[in-house]
């Protein structure tokens, strides 16, 4: 809806309203078009004005209609209609002006925008392009390098940045609407020819071609098999290059192989996905809008290795003061320097103050009696963890969050140990922790609801995407990466190199395949874990039985990289070669290809040719039907919750939604019947026994993914 005033007796005011953003509906497009044309025939009305309600200007199109048939007004003929009007239009940006809804201002003869609006053509960030002309005017105003550098990230610009680029005309610190009724006023009657930005040529580029092809290896490059990014490039292009009329054509050519692909369909369910893990739910009952978090001023944070470096950047950062605790004295000195170094570059680049004065060092776990909340990160160790435990009950006032760092330990086990296992949870951040978006908080059965709110609104305020999943081993992430990881150490055994398998999962979209993600994570970690499994033996005993381990296949192909010492970048051997310990660059290494071939020998297996698509049905499907397993437990609410947990914290290509979803894309039944064929190939291999989740939503019709839940919960129900 649009709603429409005479202000200051002749300037009509437009309010979009549709809360919570004032998306472009087909209501709002209404009485856009109804309010400009009752503004313009008003003889009484000098210039227009157009704002939002709520102090938003607007979000964009809705992006919830783009499921359906659109209907209403289309945005184009809507945008053009305020460009050819015969009275200034001015828009009054206060908020986001995003996507449609720049794309609207900058259909307006002027743009005024407060200091602290945000303003961004995201579209590419949905899988889509700013098809409503914002790909041809945007570049005609700002320039061809800016406009592609906006619209092919679909990063949002401050209005200070909007200034300098020329998007808007002025900032203004007070009462936005105010400033924009007093410009339009100034304006009133001046010609209307210089602000259409669609009849302006675009700024001249010197060698445009070279440009373009510079971009779009870059684009391509980064782009991860992701087409909007390049649709925006070609768009651009046509601005660059076509008269507005042809430019307009090609931008709709464009945004029609783009609107219906999977691709957008993935990315506008991972828009809506990242929302909707904000609305928790635990299997007890507990949900997000009936647990009030508790407020967290001050935080510590015990044990300053790597995670807790990172987890104190991120604390400092979102406003917290904090104890750091680490109990010797010169690993404390070492941390301080690289916390105050991580600081103050993270402050540079956003170039605010570095909140060194919010860290108080201490080597005494005394000195964090005060704070409302902890982080322990300290070693991976549950005795170790459970004496600290014991530590922070005795020493914090009453209701002190007590919050463990853990990627594996049974959270459980450990709120066991305290006096008030209520106020346990753990918080699975991702290294660097100030860094990765993702954090997975850890309820137990005894965790309190506000317990859990309070650590999903820390998370919140620390920018991540923060899911809140049940405790298991390995929780959502780690649980599902074992098998993926287990079916690629086979496929070496059956025959496939590091090379080979990596190569296939990086086309597929990750961004890194499994053996350069183990070598950069370093391939002691699992090792360690392996020996407290009782999976590791020593010896070279060789054939089938070697490999069946607790009952099942076991490929001990990393334990005897390990006994090498080759344990990934850090020491410069691992499932490739580097030049130097430490060195990021992954070579091929021809003493891996003969240790591979010598194990097949030794162990009776023949090599055969192993192709992409069984690397990606063999790991992605193991990970996915663990995933399905990880619903059926109820140890993730939903599969919004996994698909969040894998795009933002594993490199899983956004573009495919995530896991869960891209499973649905390709169909269940299809899922099913690989995994059963696998099973038939593998039987030793439980991992590749379909789930019965699986199982029981191909009987149900493979529902679509927002009705998952009802199968579920059918079984949940019954137990
Ligand atoms: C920054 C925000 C705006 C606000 O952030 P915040 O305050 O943190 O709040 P959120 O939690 O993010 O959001 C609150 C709720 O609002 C919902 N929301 C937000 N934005 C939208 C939206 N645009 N549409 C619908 N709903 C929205 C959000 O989901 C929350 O609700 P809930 O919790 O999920 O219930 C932030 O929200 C934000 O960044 N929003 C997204 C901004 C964005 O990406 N905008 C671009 C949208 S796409 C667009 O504008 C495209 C324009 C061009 C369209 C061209 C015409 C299309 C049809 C052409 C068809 C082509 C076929 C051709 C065929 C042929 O011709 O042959």
């Amino acid at each position: 809806m649009a709603e429409y005033n005479r202000v200051s007796e002749c300037v009509g005011l437009i309010t979009l309203r549709n809360p919570p953003v004032n998306a472009l509906s087909a209501a709002v497009r209404q009485g856009i078009v109804d309010t400009v044309e009752r503004a313009l025939s008003d003889p009484n009305v000098k210039s227009v004005v157009i704002c939002g309600q709520n102090g938003i200007f607007c979000g964009g199109a809705d992006i919830k209609e783009f499921g359906s048939k659109m209907t209403g007004p289309p945005l184009i003929p809507m945008i053009h209609a305020i460009e050819s009007a015969n009275k200034p239009v001015v828009a009054a940006i206060e908020g986001s002006a995003l996507g449609g809804g720049l794309e609207l201002a900058l259909g307006c003869h002027y743009r005024i925008a407060h200091s602290k609006a945000r303003l961004g053509l995201p579209e590419v960030s949905l899988g889509l392009l700013p098809a409503a002309g914002g790909s041809q005017r945007l570049p005609r105003l700002i320039g061809v390098p800016a406009a592609l550098n906006l619209i092919t990230t679909g990063r949002h610009v401050t209005a200070a940045e909007a200034l300098q680029l020329g998007i808007v005309d002025q900032v203004t610190d007070h009462n936005t609407v105010d400033a924009a009724v007093k410009f339009a006023l100034s304006v009133a009657g001046r010609s209307l020819d210089p602000r259409r930005i669609s009849t302006h040529p675009c700024p001249q580029q010197p060698d445009l071609d070279a440009l373009f092809e510079e971009v779009m290896q870059k684009v391509r490059q980064s782009a991860r098999g992701a087409i909007a990014p390049i649709a925006c490039v070609q768009a651009v292009r046509a601005a660059a290059t076509l008269p507005y009329a042809q430019g307009m054509e090609r931008e709709r050519e464009l945004m029609a192989t783009l609107f219906t692909s999977g691709q957008a369909r993935a990315l506008q369910y991972c828009f809506f996905a990242e929302r909707a893990v904000g609305r928790w739910r635990m299997p007890s009952g507990a949900r997000w809008d009936t647990s009030k978090p508790r407020p967290v001023h001050k935080a510590a944070v015990i044990g300053l290795g790597t995670m807790g470096r990172g987890i104190t950047v991120a604390l400092a950062q979102t406003g917290l003061s904090v104890i750091a605790v680490e109990t010797q004295e010169k690993q404390l000195m070492e941390a301080k320097q690289a916390i105050s170094g991580m600081l103050e570059r993270g402050a540079k680049r956003r170039g605010v103050a570095p909140a060194l004065d919010r860290v108080i060092y201490s080597q005494n776990i005394q000195a964090v009696a005060d704070v409302d909340l902890v982080i322990e990160a300290v070693f991976e160790d549950i005795a170790l963890k459970t004496k600290v435990f014991q530590q922070l009950s005795a020493v914090c006032k009453p209701g002190t969050l007590l919050c463990t760092n853990t990627s594996a330990l049974d959270v459980d086990q450990l709120a066991s140990e305290t006096p008030n296992p209520e106020l346990v949870v753990g918080m699975h951040f991702f290294a660097p922790a100030h860094v990765m978006k993702l954090l997975e908080v850890v309820y137990g059965p005894r965790s309190s609801p506000q317990a859990v709110a309070t650590a999903m609104q820390l998370g919140k305020k620390m920018g991540k995407a923060s899911v809140a999943v049940g405790n298991c081993r390995g929780f959502v992430g780690n649980r599902m990466l074992k098998p993926y990881i287990e079916e690629a150490f086979f496929l070496l055994e059956e025959g496939a190199t590091p090379e080979l398998v990596d190569q296939a999962l990086e086309e597929f979209g990750f961004s890194m395949g499994v053996f350069r993600m183990s070598d950069l994570s370093g391939l002691d970690v699992g090792w360690r874990v392996r020996k407290g499994d009782g999976l590791v033996e020593p010896g070279t005993a060789s054939g089938r039985s070697a490999r069946i381990r607790q009952g099942r296949r076991y490929s001990p192909l990393g334990d005897l990289l390990c006994e090498e010492g080759r344990f990934g970048q850090k020491t410069g051997r691992g499932w490739y070669q580097y030049d130097k310990p430490g060195s990021r660059v992954a070579r091929s290494d021809p003493w891996l290809h003969s240790f591979l071939g010598a194990y097949r020998a030794q162990h009776g297996l023949v090599a055969r040719r192993i192709d992409h698509q069984e690397v990606l049905e063999r790991c992605l499907y193991a990970l996915i039907n663990e995933g399905f397993h990880i619903l059926d437990d109820g140890i993730a609410a939903g599969p919004e919750d996994i698909d969040v947990i894998y795009v933002s914290g594993y490199g899983w290509p956004r573009h495919r939604g995530g896991p869960m979803f891209y499973a649905n894309m390709v169909g269940l039944a299809k899922v099913l019947e690989r995994l059963e064929h696998y099973q038939q190939l593998h039987p030793e291999v439980p991992h590749l026994q379909p789930s019965s989740l699986l199982r029981r939503l191909v009987a149900s019709g493979s529902p679509p993914i927002h009705k998952w839940g009802e199968v579920i919960k059918k079984l949940h129900s019954q137990l």
